[in-house]
């Protein structure tokens, strides 16, 4: 059975007529070549057919959360269980996901157990903060994502995807890719953020940075515990070191560009010319510092991984990477790609699309009920937790032909999604990825320049998905690069 969703209309796709037949061409070549059934299908992780204990439970979450995924949210939409005196509700279905993210939205809080683990590290700031603190830092911070503020990054992501081909093919054996995609998507989020500036120690800032991210991904047993909210997390004496590294280096930053004239037209320039248009207000040096954090937490690591798993899939699928690169020789030559060519190159776009229905970089999300309420008619009471798989509805069997194939024309303009909530990599409702255009423009960018530059191979057989807070694959991604 396909998607009984499908009737429902419309999500308008953002192309124009030249990128529609562009699109058209490049998937007619990637069709035309082979039979549905010659399409890579990669092992899909698949979880628990029975109910386990507590501790079972706990130890699973800490090894690969998404082990705990029943393999019946696959067909349902909904499960529900006892969760500590409660209930949790595990959902994979469109409509169950826009009753939690947008038409209820006011009856459900981020879970407690990510708040702990993000907030000592990002303080209040957009992704953690609730009620009027977060509605009043959306209001400010949503025009600096506005197209105008973010085509002109296009070139930084391109030398970005460069540095990255010259390193992949620079590799003596398979490359170790996750790694190389991650110093990628860092040296655009740093320059996005800072510019070009200078007068604090980049190399010493990256690793702070490093380890604040791994203190963030790092699940402790006591996190399983429900403190009360005002518990303080433990930090280890190297996270709270990193942590002090980073603020005052984002402090001096910031102190650095008020005494200039001109704020500059990265994003920390436009942090400190950002007003709120209700108020007038500006945001606080405070505010700025745990934006500029959020930022990279929230947008370097999700970008690396949706091109790593990208490559995997593109590596494993030889008509695949001809069409990319066929799209790459129509749109921009042997040049790079500027902001306006990237918004042409539609079926580069297609494969991240798809690579992220595969493995969405956050394949599970977690809620709980501050009052009660209803998910599509079934009671929930205060209390509850909801999780929201992702993973399952991306490859959910009733929503998708052949769910576990890798095919990107499910992205082209006839057969793309029509329910909104079908294909959420980004999350969705008020609370969706404020950075979702920065991330596909840098997507699209990188990917379609390592597949016009090199030809890619698997280097070892299938890989394996982990969850730590973003879809890793499990034991790293090497693949080999060859110059075409
Ligand atoms: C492929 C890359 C990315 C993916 C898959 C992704 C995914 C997500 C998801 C699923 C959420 C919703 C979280 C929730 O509802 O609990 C989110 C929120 C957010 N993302 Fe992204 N993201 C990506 C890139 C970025 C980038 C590049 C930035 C910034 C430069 C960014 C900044 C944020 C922020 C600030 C939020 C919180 C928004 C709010 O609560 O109002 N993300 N992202």
């Amino acid at each position: 059975m396909l998607s009984p969703w499908r009737a429902k209309a419309s999500r308008t796709p953002c192309t124009g007529r030249k990128e529609r037949n562009l699109a058209s061409a490049t998937s007619a070549l990637s069709r035309a070549v082979r039979p549905p059934d010659a399409l890579f299908e990669p092992a899909a992780s698949r979880g628990l057919d029975a109910p386990v204990s507590l501790i079972e439970t706990a130890r699973l979450m800490r090894a690969n959360p998404m082990a705990i995924l029943p393999e019946a949210l696959f067909d349902t939409p909904r499960l529900t269980g006892p969760y500590l005196g409660r209930k949790v509700h595990e959902i994979a279905g469109p409509e169950h996901m826009q009753s939690v993210l947008q038409d209820n939205v006011q009856a459900w809080r981020k879970s407690p157990l990510i708040l702990r683990m993000l907030t000592p590290i990002l303080g209040d700031s957009i992704l953690t903060a609730h009620g009027e603190s977060w509605k009043r830092q959306r209001r400010i911070l949503q025009p600096a994502f506005a197209r105008r503020r973010i085509e002109p990054f296009a070139s930084l992501m391109a030398r970005a995807g460069l540095n990255a081909v010259e390193r992949l093919l620079a590799s003596d054996g398979p490359a170790e890719v996750h790694g190389v995609m991650n110093d990628a998507t860092f040296q655009v989020i740093e320059q996005a953020l800072f510019g070009e500036a200078d007068g604090f120690d980049r190399g010493e800032v990256r690793a702070a940075i490093e380890v604040l991210l791994e203190e963030i991904g790092r699940m402790r047993l006591s996190d399983l515990v429900p403190w009360p909210e005002w518990t303080p997390r433990y930090m280890t004496w190297r996270a709270r070191k990193a942590r002090g590294i980073f603020r005052a280096a984002a402090d001096s930053q910031i102190a650095r560009r008020r005494a200039q004239d001109e704020p500059g037209e990265d994003f920390l320039g436009l942090l400190l010319n950002a007003r709120d248009a209700d108020t007038g207000a500006a945001l606080s040096d405070r505010d700025i510092r745990d934006t500029l954090m959020t930022f990279i937490a929230a947008g370097h690591e999700t970008t690396a991984i949706a091109l790593t798993w990208a490559l995997y899939l593109v590596a494993n699928d030889p008509v695949c990477q001809d069409a990319l690169r066929a799209e790459a020789d129509a749109v921009y030559g042997a040049g790079e790609p500027d902001a306006e060519q990237s918004a042409r190159l539609v079926y580069a776009r297609q494969v991240i699309e798809e690579a992220m229905r595969l493995y969405p970089p956050a394949p599970i999300l977690a809620r709980r009920a501050v009052a009660d309420t209803d998910i599509c008619g079934h009671p929930v009471r205060k209390g509850d937790v909801a999780l929201l798989a992702f993973y399952c509805l991306h490859r959910h069997r009733t929503l998708w032909a052949h769910p576990d194939r890798f095919d990107p024309d499910r992205f082209s303009p006839e057969r793309r999604p029509r329910h909104p909530y079908q294909f959420m990599p980004f999350g969705g409702g008020p609370r969706a990825c404020i950075g979702t255009r920065f991330a596909m423009q840098e997507a699209v960018i990188v990917l379609s320049l390592i597949a016009s530059r090199t030809r890619i191979t698997p280097a070892h057989g299938e890989v394996e998905p982990v969850m730590q807070v973003t879809l890793r694959p499990k034991g790293g991604m090497p693949l080999r690069f060859e110059a075409r």
